[in-house]
């Protein structure tokens, strides 16, 4: 027997970001071994024109879930959810919900965020710093708490090239920043964020790093710990492989260079790519959590959860990779063939982005026009690029995070937990992931019907040959024009041809001969 997951029997769980990519991974690893759970505590908005409740009945009624209900058939009446907006300083939590939140919580999963690159510093620090201040404040309130896990990210000191598990100090106080921007306009706080962020490269990691501040800061008499992924890819074995249900990371990537939008990349082949599988990064949670109520740390531990110093694979090796997953598994309507050329240099990076990406959507929006049809590859192309630059800090550098804590947590568990809750990335099989990762991404994301994999593959042989004769035109245009104009380039023309000529006739004569 699990005693992982025998500690979570008989629980109330209080997890943020439920809704979310790691969240809901989460929220099914956790009913699935301990489905005698009490109550897992869901705190979610209505959003998209959805309610919660239609929200909560959408993901429990997904395939992610599919397993759960073999061993919880009434998976529906373990969730509450709980209505609250991490962007309201109270949270926006009802006083009923509130008072039942602090009577009954056991433990706190604490995994909601805002993970965009370029969000607003003032909603960056509301969600991932003063909101987590309010979780922690909720929980200094909570009699029956065991332990309260926040998930930060590994990136959150990307400032640093080597990262122990430690809480590095930011250098400007959370407080300071919070109650400066109450009262700051918004053009102000533009003004100041690329100094704030120093050295960072978004508001991102930069709030990340002031929101492990505040737990430092604000967990006294809390038993916390804090656990940094680095990038979380799809799902390497549970419930099921390549499961990913957002376009953050590698899986948008995956997707543009699958469709032949994106064909050059500014990457450094031999960077490490450092990506652990969402599934790894829950079953390290879990353990966490268990070990945090259990032996109960003197100090806030924090564990490191990557892939880098176990398991190393560099850009490079998965380019190639995803590359050869996608002859294998080929994504429908592909606007070109899958390519990915990496380059480390500003002109090549320029000459690319005007060859291998403007000039065909270009073109094609030109062609849209020429039938009657309205363009938007331009469009589309521009953000793909703008993202793309934004990724561009992360696949150009390595970093060392150390894992002590981590190898510590793991030769803590027994044989059983060592197998239910693996997240020892060492026996991960990179080429096998990345291929289920590339399966994954077409099922779950792309919604493609794997029936079309033939038809996928015809028209990819079709752009082949158009590729093939565009090539062939360009090159004779381009040697007619030369011909025209230099002459050097007729000099070599006449040679070539009389060359051929010569050969020919030899040839000829000879096999006359013969005869
Ligand atoms: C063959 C070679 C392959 C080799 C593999 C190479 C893989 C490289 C991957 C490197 C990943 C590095 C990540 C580092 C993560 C740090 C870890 C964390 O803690 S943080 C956790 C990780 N956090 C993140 O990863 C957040 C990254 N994302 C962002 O911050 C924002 O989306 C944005 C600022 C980039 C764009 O914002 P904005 O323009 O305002 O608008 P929207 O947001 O609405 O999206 C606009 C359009 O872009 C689309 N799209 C979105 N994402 C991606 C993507 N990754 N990609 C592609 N496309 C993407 C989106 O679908 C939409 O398309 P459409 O509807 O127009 O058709
Ligand atoms: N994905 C990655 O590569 C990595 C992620 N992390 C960390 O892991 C955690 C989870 O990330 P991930 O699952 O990928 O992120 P997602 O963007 O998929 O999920 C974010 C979650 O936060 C919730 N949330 C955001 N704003 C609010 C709000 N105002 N009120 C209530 N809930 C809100 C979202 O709810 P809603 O559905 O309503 O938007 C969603 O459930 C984050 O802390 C992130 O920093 C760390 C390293 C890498």
């Amino acid at each position: 027997m699990s005693m992982i997951a025998a500690f979570y029997g008989g629980k109330s769980i209080l997890i943020t970001g439920a809704t979310g990519f790691m969240g809901k991974v989460l929220m099914e690893k956790l009913l699935r071994t301990s489905p005698d759970l009490k109550v897992i505590y869901i705190l979610v908005r209505p959003k998209a024109g959805q309610t919660l409740q239609q929200r909560v009945f959408q993901i429990l009624n997904s395939k992610l879930f599919e397993k759960v209900k073999e061993v919880c058939p009434h998976v529906h009446e373990k969730i509450r959810a709980i209505s609250a907006d991490l962007n309201q300083n109270d949270l926006a939590i009802s006083k009923e919900d509130m008072q039942e939140l602090l009577s009954c919580t056991n433990i706190v999963f604490h995994c909601a965020a805002t993970v965009r690159f370029d969000e607003a510093l003032r909603h960056a620090v509301q969600l991932n710093v003063t909101a987590t201040q309010q979780l922690l404040l909720m929980a200094s309130q909570m009699p029956k708490l065991e332990a309260f896990i926040h998930i930060s990210t590994a990136f959150s000191n990307c400032n640093l090239k080597h990262i122990d598990e430690v809480i590095y100090p930011c250098p400007v106080e959370p407080k300071k920043i919070i109650d400066s921007l109450e009262w700051l306009d918004d053009a102000i706080i533009d003004e100041i964020t690329p100094k704030l962020i120093g050295d960072r490269p978004n508001t991102y990691t930069y709030t990340k790093a002031l929101g492990e501040m505040v737990v430092q800061q604000e967990s006294e008499n809390i038993n916390i710990a804090i656990i940094r992924p680095s990038i979380v890819g799809a799902t390497w074995q549970e419930p099921f492989p390549g499961w990913v249900d957002n376009l953050n990371g590698p899986s948008g990537i995956i997707i543009a260079a699958g469709k032949g939008f994106l064909r050059a990349i500014r990457a450094t082949p031999m960077a490490v790519a450092d990506l652990v599988p969402v599934d790894t990064v829950v079953n390290l949670t879990l353990a966490v959590g268990w070990y945090t109520a259990v032996h109960r740390p003197k100090s806030t531990l924090v564990y490191h959860c990557t892939s880098g110093s176990l398991n190393p694979c560099n850009w490079g090796r998965m380019g190639l990779q995803v590359l050869a997953s996608f002859e294998k598994i080929p994504f429908e309507r592909a606007f070109r063939r899958p390519n990915a050329d990496f380059t480390t240099n500003n002109f090549t990076t320029h000459y690319w982005n005007a060859i291998s990406h403007r000039v065909p959507a270009i073109v094609y929006d030109f062609y849209l026009r020429l039938t009657g049809r309205k363009p938007r590859m331009t469009k589309l192309m521009n953000r793909l690029l703008r993202t793309v630059s934004m990724l561009e800090y992360f696949i150009n550098r390595s970093w060392e995070w150390s894992t002590y804590n981590t190898e510590m947590l793991m030769s803590e568990l027994t044989p059983e937990d060592q197998r239910v809750f693996n997240f020892d990335v060492r026996q991960l099989n990179w080429m096998e992931y990345i291929e289920n990762y590339v399966l994954g991404v077409k099922k779950y994301l792309l919604k493609e019907d794997m029936a079309g994999i033939p038809e996928a593959k015809q028209h990819l042989k079709r752009l082949r040959n158009i590729h093939y004769l565009f090539n062939t035109v360009l090159f004779l245009i381009a040697w007619r024009l030369l011909i025209a104009r230099s002459q050097i380039a007729r000099n070599v023309w006449f040679f070539i041809v009389s060359f051929c000529y010569k050969f020919l006739s030899y040839f000829r004569a000879s096999s006359t001969l013969k005869v």
